[in-house]
């Protein structure tokens, strides 16, 4: 459903944000992006939407071209921004009016029960609703669209905790087979036990590329108190360290996203055991 294929990106005067990258994403997958503060996550999935042009490669979405925003395109597509842009004078329900009928799958019945399980008022002006409750009104509209591909750029900044939570619970569970999410965040741990894929990006590339079922069966997340001779990456902590090694005969550990990223962005090597998953420019 997306393809990248050698794109090339970067903002005029600055040094090139991504080059060669390629990626491809199936459809109906929970796709966490992550990547360091200025990685390029708001660019990437403003190329995906159309609001950013590649300088040079092909980027398909749902087998149209983004920037060329065609009306079944943008039909199919919703992109939470990380900033709030609702008007200060809408309420939520004046905001579904408006934009509901841009999207021919939306749920109205859905998009208030969310905004009753996120706790905002249909009726209260944005201008009285805080950041988070601002965040929560567009997370629902973006939970109840219908497209078949949701971008989410930092979803959880700004939520607090139970909202976070609410958040995750109602992501997994409203979220049809069909439909593809990609959520990019710094804030890792909010993510937990919500994705089926994990990308992460650093320094222009796709340096993972992997289903969190392909992780847990190719790696083993432990705590010991010396690392193991085979560990691929150990970081220390108070009573000893923490390990991510290659799995052989343990029970499958539960993945430890925030471990994963700095083991991936500080050069572990995961390619050697773990043959199912792609490992794009290693
Ligand atoms: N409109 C713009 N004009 C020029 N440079 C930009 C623009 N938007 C982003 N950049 C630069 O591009 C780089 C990537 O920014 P981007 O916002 O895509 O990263 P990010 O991974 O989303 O970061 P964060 O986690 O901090 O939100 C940064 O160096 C940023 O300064």
């Amino acid at each position: 459903m997306i393809h990248v294929e050698n794109l090339h990106f970067g903002y005029p005067k600055k040094p090139t944000l991504f080059s060669e990258l390629n990626w491809e994403a199936p459809e109906g997958t929970i796709i966490g992006l992550l990547g360091k503060n200025g990685a390029g996550k708001s660019s990437f999935l403003r190329i995906l939407s159309g609001i950013l042009f590649p300088l040079d490669g092909a980027v398909t979405v749902n087998g149209f071209v983004p920037r060329k925003r065609q009306s079944q395109f943008l039909q199919e597509l919703f992109l939470v921004p990380d900033e709030s842009y609702l008007h200060s004078g809408l309420t939520s329900l004046g905001y579904e009016k408006i934009t509901s009928p841009f999207y021919p799958r939306f749920d109205s019945a859905r998009f208030r029960k969310l905004l009753d399980t996120f706790e905002v008022g249909p009726t209260v002006r944005v201008k009285d609703l805080s950041f988070g409750q601002q965040k929560k009104v567009v997370l629902a509209f973006a939970l109840s669209s219908g497209c078949s591909l949701i971008l989410m750029d930092e979803p959880t900044n700004g939520l607090d905790i139970s909202s976070k939570a609410a958040f995750r619970k109602e992501l997994v569970s409203v979220i049809r087979e069909d439909q593809t999410v990609i959520l990019a965040t710094h804030l890792i741990k909010d993510l937990e036990n919500t994705l089926d894929r994990v990308v992460i990006l650093d320094q222009g590339k796709i340096k993972l590329d992997a289903a969190l079922s392909d992780l847990a069966d190719g790696y083993y997340f432990g705590t010991a108190a010396q690392a193991p001779r085979e560990a691929i990456y150990v970081q220390s902590t108070a009573l000893g360290v923490q390990y991510i090694e290659p799995r052989k005969s343990q029970a499958q550990s539960s993945i430890n996203l925030e471990m994963l990223f700095q083991g991936v962005v500080n050069g572990a090597d995961f390619s050697e055991a773990f043959h199912s998953s792609k490992l794009a420019n290693l």
